[in-house]
């Protein structure tokens, strides 16, 4: 089984506090995992440190078996859309897919049009003229054209509608069906996960809580939902 991001006591600080403290696990190939927890648990300053933005203060982390850190033969392989999916707003899709394809040499031309045109979102426009949802699209297809082996997406959803939230989870889910890419997403909204997450990665106050595939915490916890399972976990955390 391939292990394309991996953690060994990884810690991250800021001055004294710890953003991530501990934090050991294995993501294997293939998985669309949810990454949850609290405001300030250390969901970002974790894939930061999976994108190469941020150096470890402790432990290691590999991503396809090296560390990310200012290491651009890994990162040519990591897709990320940061939170509130920042792009040049006076840019049009065309534009930033010109620019992708200028800056990555796999970058997937086609794949990105298709994506687009399926959607019905126009590549003409200025992103900053389309809505929340739309821009996330566009963000998406940007970061798959990359045909990256794993893909980090930090709060992708937040921001958008519960129809176009589904419709962009079933746009991913259908992408890496297509693409076999490993995801690695964090988010809030924990209903959503249940239908496309089959990992899952609990973060509280700098620690992981749980990680593991959906299917083997289910059982071993017989729980419900994952919704369950999630919170029934922080509020350890909480009490402990
Ligand atoms: N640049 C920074 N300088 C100082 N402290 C920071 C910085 N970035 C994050 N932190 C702190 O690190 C901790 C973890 O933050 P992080 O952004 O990783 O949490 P998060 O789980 O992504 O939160 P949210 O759900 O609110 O986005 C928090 O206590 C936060 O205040």
């Amino acid at each position: 089984m391939e292990i394309v991001l991996e953690t060994e006591q990884l810690g991250k600080r800021y001055g004294r506090t710890w953003a991530l403290r501990d934090c050991s696990l294995r993501l294997p190939a293939g998985r669309v995992a949810a990454l949850v927890g609290p405001n300030g648990a250390g969901k970002s300053t974790l894939l930061h440190l999976a994108v190469g933005l941020l150096r470890p203060d402790a432990g290691v982390i590999r991503v396809l078996g090296q560390a990310p850190y200012d290491n651009t033969s890994v990162l040519s392989q990591v897709g990320f859309v940061a939170q509130d999916t920042p792009l040049y707003r006076d840019f049009t899709a065309d534009e930033l897919f010109t620019m992708g394809s200028r800056l990555n040499r796999r970058f997937d031309l086609a794949l990105a049009h298709r994506r687009l045109e399926q959607i019905a979102i126009p590549r003409d426009k200025p992103v900053g003229r389309l809505s929340g949802g739309q821009r996330a699209q566009v963000a998406l297809a940007l970061a798959m054209a990359k045909r990256p082996r794993l893909l980090l997406l930090d709060e992708p959803v937040a921001s958008i509608d519960p129809l176009a939230r589904r419709e962009f989870l079933d746009a991913l889910m259908g992408i890496v069906a297509e693409t076999g890419t490993t995801v690695l997403l964090s988010s809030h909204i924990l209903a959503d996960l249940e239908r496309t997450c089959d990992y899952l990665i609990v973060l509280d106050a700098s620690e992981v809580r749980l990680s593991g595939s959906v299917d083997t915490l289910i059982g071993e916890h017989r729980h419900v939902t994952v919704e369950d399972l999630v919170l029934r976990h922080l509020a350890k955390g909480a009490s402990a």
